[in-house]
């Protein structure tokens, strides 16, 4: 009997932490155009002409810092794990592959798998609980532009997002709970930045997102594919599971790149903004990833521990990832028709 194939597809990493590497990565990831949406030339002159040649040095130093000498990059390696304990708990009846949008496992390499197993379907989960055009569109329009190739097409569907999946917030919750959240002054929800350009494009009704400063505090069904709105209803429903009052957390948003506005409010502000309040200890979630990665190893761990401490703070605490979490696992088998 042909089995039915799960394709998870996360962000990419660099193969090592090496500069030539990391310039091919950052290469592949910003040239694609739902990633700096932009005209092909101007891209083109930005990402090969500056971005990729002044970024990759640093870039490459800060992944020196997290790579680990054994298992390599943290989100490759636990991506790895998912895929492996998702296929354990799937069995035999289902082929799981892993995928990375850029560098490797690459996606066609994964699909090409699938193909050779002659899947009698195929279900594409994009490991990103919240949709974003750069990351989720990006995933879905590969997988279309390459499958629709085929002779034969078998069926195939996507998730779009699970930012409200119940056991990916229970995980969240419980990872928190190991570090006492009554033990610190505030509790941040740091998500991975947007452009507010790509915020804007994804508003189907032009009209609402961006419009007013808390259109996408709320979720509703007019924000429902917002990366923001998304967000926050991700950030709501593990303060809720946490018993966290409004007041005693922040959505915000940190990695931003270029000059053009992101996402606001920015994580480099909101740490300047409660150390002048006179907080000392800060939580902070990173609820867009399901792995630990640059962004929260380095970024949170480090970057922001440090800013805030030069801000007269005392430590930011980053709330563990999904990782190989079992129930993050069971949340995964859970979206399996
Ligand atoms: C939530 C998922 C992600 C979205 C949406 C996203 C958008 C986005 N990212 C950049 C630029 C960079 N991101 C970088 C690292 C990075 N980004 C994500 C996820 C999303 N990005 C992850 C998981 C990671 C870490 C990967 C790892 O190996 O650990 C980087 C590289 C690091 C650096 O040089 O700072 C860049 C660059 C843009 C421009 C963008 C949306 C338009
Ligand atoms: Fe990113
Ligand atoms: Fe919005």
């Amino acid at each position: 009997m042909s089995k039915k194939g799960i394709l998870l597809v996360n962000l990419g990493t660099p193969d090592s932490p090496s500069v030539p590497d990391v310039k091919k990565y950052l290469d592949q990831f910003l040239m694609d155009e739902r990633v700096i949406d932009i005209p092909k030339l101007n891209r083109t002159l930005l990402v090969k002409g500056i971005i990729v040649p002044f970024r990759s040095p640093k870039t490459a130093k800060l992944y020196r810092e997290i790579w680990d000498k054994e298992t390599g990059s943290p989100l490759l390696y636990y991506s790895e794990l998912q895929a492996g304990m998702l296929q354990d708990k799937l069995g035999d009846d289902y082929q799981v592959e892993l995928a990375m949008r850029y560098q490797n496992p690459s996606v066609e390499s994964a699909l090409a798998k699938l193909k050779a197993a002659l899947v009698e379907s195929i279900q594409v989960i994009p490991l990103f609980p919240q949709y974003a055009s750069a990351s989720t569109g990006s995933v879905m329009q590969l997988v279309m532009e390459l499958v629709s190739k085929w002779p034969t097409v078998p069926p195939i569907s996507f998730v779009n997002s699970f930012h409200d999946n119940e056991l990916m917030i229970k995980v969240f919750a419980e990872n928190a709970r190991k570090h006492q959240v009554e033990s610190f002054d505030h509790v941040l929800f740091s998500f991975h930045g947007l452009p507010e350009r790509q915020l804007l494009k994804c508003d189907h009704t032009g009209s609402y997102c961006l419009k007013n400063a808390d259109c996408c505090q709320t979720f509703n069904d007019t924000n429902k594919f917002c990366y923001s709105a998304q967000g926050h209803d991700t950030a709501k429903l593990i303060a809720k599971e946490l018993g966290l009052a409004k007041e005693n957390y922040t959505v915000c948003f940190q990695s931003r790149l270029g000059k053009e506005p992101w996402v606001q409010p920015y994580t480099t502000d909101v740490l300047k903004k409660l150390a002048a309040e006179g907080k000392k200890r800060l939580l902070v979630f990173s609820p867009a990833f399901v792995a630990d990665c640059l962004e929260t190893l380095y970024e949170i761990t480090v970057e922001y521990h440090e800013e805030f401490r030069a801000l007269g703070g005392e430590h930011v605490q980053l709330v563990e990832s999904l990782n190989d979490n079992p129930l993050f696992i069971d949340a995964l088998a859970g979206m399996v028709k």
